[in-house]
């Protein structure tokens, strides 16, 4: 477990996420592929494609869905590989589950909620990303789950620790 020296600044038994999102990662050929962002929560920033889970929608249903409409492409074969727990300080909690897939089909294409962008694995731009991801892409990129919790003031990490090795439900 990889975690901040000092004591927690909440009760995390007691927390409760407000909003349920997704994360998409195609990793293929010794390279990642992430977004641009260019609208809604993270815009500018680099990350994967993802976003808010539907009502009556799955996590996984949700993570294909928005990588479909964020670059028309479809993911293959994902799988779940972590959940994130992020206690925001500006905006509400967000619980997000995180998956990973080898292949796609279609083109990546740019829309106006995103621009793809390939990056090889040793080039991952961290410095233009939320401030969490150095602390689990690395854990997903040797192909282990993990469950990472983030207290943030404003966009940057207050406190987090990420646990290695969870258990997800073959679906989740
Ligand atoms: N801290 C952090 N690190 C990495 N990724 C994220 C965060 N916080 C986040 O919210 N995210 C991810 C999770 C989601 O993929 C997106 C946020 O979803 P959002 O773009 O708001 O959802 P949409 O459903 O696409 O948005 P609208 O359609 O409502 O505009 O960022």
């Amino acid at each position: 477990m990889e975690s901040s020296n000092v004591p927690s600044p909440l009760d995390w038994g007691m927390w409760r996420a407000h909003t349920h999102a997704t994360l998409m990662f195609i990793i293929k050929d010794g390279k990642i592929l992430l977004i641009e962002k260019k609208r809604g929560l993270g815009a500018g920033k680099i990350n994967g494609p993802g976003g808010k889970i539907d009502p009556g929608e799955t996590p996984l249903q949700c993570a294909i869905r928005e990588t479909q409409e964020e670059l028309l492409i479809t993911a293959l074969g994902p799988r779940k590989i972590g959940e994130l727990h992020f206690a925001m300080s500006d905006v509400p909690d967000i619980l997000c589950h995180v998956y990973v897939a080898h292949d796609f089909e279609g083109v990546p294409t740019e829309t106006d909620e995103a621009k793809p962008r390939w990056f090889r694995l040793e080039d991952i731009p961290y410095s233009q990303m939320w401030s969490d991801d150095v602390h689990w892409i690395p854990l997903m990129l040797s192909d282990r789950t993990f469950l990472g919790r983030f207290a943030f003031s404003d966009e940057e990490v207050a406190w987090f620790d990420v646990e290695e090795g969870v258990g997800f439900p073959s679906e989740g």
